[in-house]
């Protein structure tokens, strides 16, 4: 494996978990089995291989995150909560709209809860198909696949296009799903820094006749920033490489329709490109997908193992995802909307260094980890939810808070909600 990929997955050390897999040095739990910190608790001298052996050594690892600051704490969010929510990825606010929860309603009565079993063997409804077949044309390929998360999708996808005797490009501030799919993939693996087409120019100048694949997200999912998809894409035909991406954050809010990053990018479609994307965002869901040529779709049918050994998405997600797809195809207003209140946040935070959004992020800079922390603490104590993010799911020196943009807040709220974060990160 190349350098980087082994700095972790999922990394995530603020009250809010990281949504990305690549922090820099710490991002791997230390203590995480067969680390070195894992092993030096349980002592050089004679291992207790009894169940209270194993029960101490947990409890050993659990303090020994606690002392680098990184127990994490579920907070269960109680239906009725009304904070103020700019830390969810609700963006378009479609988790509640009308016509998602009466299709889910719907296919819920038909169906029942669950998908009852994997894509291939019962789990595969109408809903699942209507939903791929929309999803394609969203994305203008030529076919689409859905999955239960978009983290299987992003391994699927990852591990379909690359393996052993493939060089991967994966950039620094990948999601951990996709630096997962790297290490997954066996392929060598060279993590290039973040949105440096040069970088990737000359790695790629050295593939030396090895099949080359680049994966990067097209929104990053902490600092909102784009990555330059059209001139990576340009360095990747020049070496004849291909190019996944992770359009996440960046369907539903940006491009024709809402079709993504990799269409505002005109590359909708381009034989070299395929796009994966989550359900869990601006559709509310759950769920992934990965669109691209027939041919790969059916690779992945026959051969992906996050796709065949899985239970399919519930039904009832499908339905729910189907309507919000339309929603989304129609949803010109929501994304003008979305646009100008992510705007808002630089005009409103003035003196803060808030990141130039392009799409549903925005992240404000703390002067460091514990200012982070206080920060959102205080702005939670006041009715408003957002997002925090320090060392080790963010590099060194880069605390901040992450504000997303969710149309479902009504306006008012929304700016009022400003004005508290701007009191209380002073
Ligand atoms: C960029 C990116 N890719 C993939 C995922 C994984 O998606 P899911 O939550 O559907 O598994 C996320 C979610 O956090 C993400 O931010």
């Amino acid at each position: 494996m190349g350098s980087g990929v082994g700095a972790g997955s999922g990394g995530m050390a603020g009250p809010a978990a990281s949504p990305r897999g690549v922090a820099g040095p710490a991002a791997s739990p230390p203590g995480g089995p067969g680390s070195p910190a894992g092993r030096a608790g349980v002592g050089e001298a004679e291992q207790d291989r009894s169940p209270a052996g194993w029960l101490s050594e947990l409890d050993d690892e659990a303090a020994r995150r606690q002392r680098a600051g990184l127990r994490r704490e579920l907070r269960p969010r109680e239906a009725g909560d009304d904070a103020v929510d700019l830390a969810g990825n609700d963006y378009l606010g479609l988790s509640r709209h009308p016509r998602v929860l009466a299709a889910a309603a719907d296919a819920l009565t038909r169906y029942g809860l669950g998908a009852t079993g994997s894509r291939l063997v019962r789990g595969s409804t109408a809903e699942h198909a209507e939903l791929e077949a929309g999803l394609a044309g969203l994305f203008g390929s030529e076919a689409a696949l859905v999955y239960s998360s978009g983290y299987l999708a992003n391994m699927g996808a990852v591990r379909a296009l690359a393996g052993p005797g493939t060089l991967l490009l994966s950039d620094a501030y990948n999601h951990a799903s996709i630096v997962d799919g790297c290490r997954n993939s066996r392929a060598e693996v060279v993590v290039v820094p973040h949105a440096d087409v040069a970088a990737v120019e000359r790695t790629l100048a050295g593939r030396g006749g090895r099949p080359a694949v680049l994966v990067t997200e097209s929104v990053f999912s902490v600092d909102g920033d784009l990555a330059p998809l059209v001139e990576l894409h340009a360095a990747c035909r020049r070496h004849g490489a291909l190019l996944l991406v992770d359009d996440a954050h960046a369907v539903g809010l940006l491009g024709p329709s809402g079709a993504g990053a990799v269409a505002a990018a005109g590359l909708a479609g381009a034989p070299d490109v395929v796009v994966t994307a989550t359900l869990s965002k601006s559709f509310g869901a759950a769920g992934g997908v990965v669109a691209g040529p027939r041919a790969l779709v059916s690779k992945l049918v026959d051969t992906g193992r996050t796709f065949i050994y899985d239970t399919a998405l519930p039904p009832v997600v499908a339905a729910g995802a189907l309507a919000a797809l339309e929603l989304i195809r129609d949803g010109d207003a929501l994304r003008a909307e979305s646009a100008e209140r992510a705007a808002l946040v630089g005009k409103r935070l003035v003196g803060h260094d808030v990141s130039e959004p392009a799409a549903g992020v925005v992240s404000v800079a703390a002067p460091g980890p514990d200012e982070a922390v206080a920060w959102a603490q205080a702005c939670r104590e006041r009715g408003v939810a957002v997002g925090c993010f320090r060392p080790p799911s963010t590099p060194d020196g880069r605390s901040r808070l992450r504000l997303t943009i969710n149309v479902g807040v009504p306006r008012a709220a929304f700016e009022e909600a400003l004005n508290v974060i701007a009191e209380c990160a002073p």
